[in-house]
């Protein structure tokens, strides 16, 4: 009887409504809801699936699935996954939603669903990874495009993000073995440096494989390191290198200053301080080995180049020591295991000296390219930091930029490329003051620098700049580069 009462059927309705979405929200069935509609929904629709495999037929690698990944981990709806791997990310205190092997995620994209499933395949030894893209097919004609366009930008974004996120860390004289950061930004990239194409592609697969070796080294029982040794006269780009390895890897850089080290336990502490993905840089190591300018032994060096200080991580490190020699150096130093890779950083052929023309003069060919191919044949040679610099200075003119390298080979450069005459810029005792009178304006065009001289002046005054730079790190300079 009470029931036919309209304000308490209202009231009943009301009451059981509030009841049913405060069990379903309160509970989380509302989530179970959810998937068992779209499950029923999903009947009545077709769905079509893209694979994106990690690598193509020729197991070279599909950029497209890098993009992806990135794409992926930053998408909200990863937090709401039934099940998602957390770990730590490139900083201590980061932990980052990483994908679960045959986790699907959902995303919406001009209001159409979705779905993307991690794929993990296991046949016999490998494992091959994929991506795949689930999307209805009757929105397939409206979105797909966009869709992967969308995917390429936001990626581009990420990537442009880490990069600019990037660290370069320094050791401070007195700060008990601390390290003191500043952003980055080296431009220099594997594409920016002259050197020979095979070289460079061997050593980014080189540090690519690296990086998927993890569970190889550590069945090995080796410490996941891998170094790297860059020789070679100065201005031949070891450090440019070093920064071309970061931005690749897109890795922190610490750049360690022997110098400024009190004894070997700081060594360690600095070491034990360092994060995992990164480059961990000692340049010039064959002056401190020879002058023994360094307080730290030399037993406390080779413990860091064996790697016993960084077992304690788990993270992959990328060693690098520059030299300008190898030859005075204790072959012990030098031996398999504490190095692993010698790249040569030689002073600029003919074809180093056309990749320099190209970069910097944007000129493939030139018809003075003969007379200096005649040159460098005869055994002159410069560095590719003095032939660059000759060419930015008349860089408004490839012409008088390549007739002033041909002078300055005719007279600089005779014989340095066969080692007769060899001499490091910098080691003139008077480079100093020579370059204090070298105003860096005049470099421009019309009132270039014509002579390998007048370039030395000024290399040397950005040498003499870039310690001050460093020397006034606390104050917020801008980093150490080149
Ligand atoms: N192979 C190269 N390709 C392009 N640019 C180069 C190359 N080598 C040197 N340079 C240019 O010359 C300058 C000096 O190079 P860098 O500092 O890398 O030389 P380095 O070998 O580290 O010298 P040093 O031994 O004196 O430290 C940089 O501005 C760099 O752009
Ligand atoms: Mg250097």
């Amino acid at each position: 009887m009470i029931l036919y009462r309209p304000i308490l059927q209202i009231f009943v309705f009301v009451f059981l409504f509030v009841l049913i979405r405060v069990i379903l929200f309160k509970t989380g069935l509302i989530y179970s809801v959810k998937k068992w509609w779209r499950i029923i929904h999903d009947c009545f629709h077709v769905y079509q699936s893209f694979k994106v495999p990690e690598f193509n037929e020729s197991m070279q690698e599909n950029h497209l699935y890098k993009k992806v990944s990135l794409y992926l981990h930053s998408l909200p709806s990863m937090e709401d996954s039934d099940f998602t791997n957390l770990i730590t990310g490139k900083k201590p205190n980061d932990i980052v939603l990483c994908l679960d092997s045959n986790q699907t995620v959902e995303d919406d994209f001009l209001g159409a669903r979705i779905f993307w499933v991690n794929e993990q395949v296991e046949k016999s030894e490998s494992n091959r990874r994929n991506f795949v893209l689930k999307i209805r097919k009757a929105d397939k004609r409206r979105i797909l495009r966009p869709y992967l366009q969308h995917i390429h930008t936001v990626a581009d974004e990420i990537e442009q993000q880490r990069k600019r996120d990037l660290k370069l860390y320094m050791n401070v004289t007195g700060n008990n073995g601390r390290w003191r950061s500043i952003p980055f930004t080296h431009p220099s990239t594997f594409d920016t440096i002259a050197m020979e194409s095979s070289l460079k592609s061997k050593v980014k697969s080189d540090l690519e494989s690296f990086l998927k070796a993890k569970q190889y080294y550590n069945r090995l029982g080796r410490v996941w390191k891998r170094s790297f040794l860059l020789y070679g006269p100065s201005g031949t780009g070891k450090s440019s290198f070093v920064a071309a390895m970061a931005n690749f890897l897109s890795y922190d850089v610490f750049d360690i200053d022997l110098s400024k080290l009190l004894n070997d336990s700081d060594l360690k502490l600095l070491l034990l301080q360092t994060t995992g993905k990164s480059i961990i840089v000692i340049e010039d190591l064959d002056r401190f080995l020879i002058e023994k300018s360094t307080a730290v032994s030399l037993s406390g060096v080779l413990n860091f180049m064996d790697g016993i200080l960084n077992s304690c991580c788990a993270d992959e490190r990328i060693m690098v020591f520059t030299m300008n020699g190898k030859d005075p150096i204790d072959p012990a130093i030098l031996r398999p295991g504490r190095v692993d890779v010698h790249i040569h950083f030689p002073l600029c052929d003919f074809s180093g000296f056309k990749a320099l023309a190209d970069s910097y003069l944007g000129v493939k060919d030139h018809k003075l390219f003969p007379q200096v191919e005649e040159i460098f044949l005869n055994g002159a040679s410069l560095s590719p930091a003095e032939i660059g610099e000759l060419m930015i200075a008349n860089r408004c003119s490839p012409s008088r930029a390549i007739k002033s390298v041909i002078s300055a080979l005719q007279t600089d450069g005779d014989g340095r490329g066969n080692g007769k005459i060899g001499r490091r810029i910098g080691e003139n005792g008077s480079r100093k003051s020579d370059s204090e009178l070298v105003e860096p304006g005049g470099l421009f065009c019309n009132e270039g620098v014509h002579t390998v001289k007048d370039f030395r002046k000024f290399y040397g005054f950005l040498r003499m700049k870039s310690n001050r730079n460093s020397q006034s790190l606390d104050s917020g300079s801008s980093p150490k580069q080149g």
